[in-house]
């Protein structure tokens, strides 16, 4: 399968940031969102990050202007018509995710790839949204994109060997590591990561420590780059607890039940860092 134009839809922290690392490897991309202003910010976003590298004369101007050149916004859906990968970004809802997949089934080539960067929704039941469940994979990325190495690759029932050779391939074309696992709630990553996030909330929400000393101990004590309340914040509130409900309903398991301050803080819109506020106070 030959991967030559990729599209991204939803140009927040990860679109963006899967836009980036595809046009820097070459692949003409399409960054997909709902209004111009949000892709205007995902190009933003993607600016900065490679102006960073211009000024720690990591990469040259000429180069900046040729990643930037091969992404082409889009507000339109129907650009994924001549597409030969479209990965999925959007926020992590299960109805919007089959809604899209839908339409894109409709929409898309033949030959299309339809790959979900979700963090922990079934791969299975997004593919059933379409009529071609064997082309349909996650692919998920870690974030920030740019740095972070895996790309964790979900197979769902239906997924062809071909499908995930493909998906495979194109993972380290983009110089990054692929690591296969099989469709289950939260599948490796968040299935571990998600509930030790949920369990530093309820370590805050029960007065154990404040949110500095628990990030502190984790920092210090487990050499983890961040602590889990910042990392919280880096990710996205709102992201964490659709984790966690999740993992709450697929497993019908009370070690997974989200905690309340972690509810509260997502219906006050204390998203963390993407809102300017979560556990912490960004400028
Ligand atoms: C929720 C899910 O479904 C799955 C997930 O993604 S879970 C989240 C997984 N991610 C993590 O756990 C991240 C944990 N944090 C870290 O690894 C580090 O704190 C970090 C990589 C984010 C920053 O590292 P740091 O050493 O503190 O920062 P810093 O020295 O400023 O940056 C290191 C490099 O990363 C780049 N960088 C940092 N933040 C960046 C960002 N948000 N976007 C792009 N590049 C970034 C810097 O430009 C720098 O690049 P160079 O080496 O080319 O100069
Ligand atoms: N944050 C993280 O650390 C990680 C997140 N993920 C997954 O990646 C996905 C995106 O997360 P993230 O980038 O953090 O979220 P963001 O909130 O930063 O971005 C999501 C973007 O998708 C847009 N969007 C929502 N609905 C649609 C739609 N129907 N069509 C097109 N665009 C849409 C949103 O627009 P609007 O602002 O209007 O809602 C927003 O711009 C989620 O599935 C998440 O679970 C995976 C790995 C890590």
């Amino acid at each position: 399968m030959d991967i030559k134009k990729v599209m991204v839809i939803g140009a927040g922290q990860m679109g963006s940031g899967i836009a980036q690392v595809c046009a820097m490897s070459g692949y003409n991309v399409v960054l997909h969102d709902l209004k111009q202003e949000f892709v205007d910010r995902g190009m933003g976003i993607i600016n900065k990050n490679l102006s960073r590298q211009v000024e720690k004369e990591k990469m040259s101007e000429d180069n900046k202007n040729s990643i930037l050149g091969r992404i082409n916004p889009s507000t339109e859906l129907n650009n994924a018509a001549d597409a030969d990968l479209v990965i999925e970004a959007a926020v992590e809802n299960m109805e919007i995710k089959t809604k899209l997949f839908a339409q894109l089934d409709e929409i898309a080539p033949e030959h299309a790839i339809l790959a979900s960067n979700t963090s922990s929704l079934p791969i299975t039941e997004i593919a059933a949204a379409t009529k071609r469940p064997e082309k349909v994979i996650g692919m998920h990325f870690m974030n920030p994109v740019p740095v972070m190495k895996l790309v964790e690759i979900i197979r769902g029932l239906a997924t062809a060997n071909e499908v995930y050779t493909a998906i495979e391939d194109m993972s380290k074309s983009l110089n990054k590591v692929p690591v296969e696992v099989n469709d289950f709630p939260g599948f490796v990553s968040n299935r571990i990561l998600m509930p030790m996030i949920n369990e530093a909330v309820y370590t805050l929400y029960e007065g154990v420590a404040s949110k500095e000393a628990i990030d502190e101990v984790m920092k210090l004590g487990m050499n983890h780059p961040m602590g889990p309340l910042t990392l919280a914040d880096f990710i996205g509130l709102d992201t964490c607890l659709y984790i966690m409900e999740t993992l709450h309903e697929g497993f019908g398991d009370d070690k997974y039940r989200p905690c309340p301050l972690l509810r509260k803080y997502v219906k006050a819109g204390w998203l963390g860092k993407k809102s300017g506020r979560g556990f912490y106070e960004y400028s």
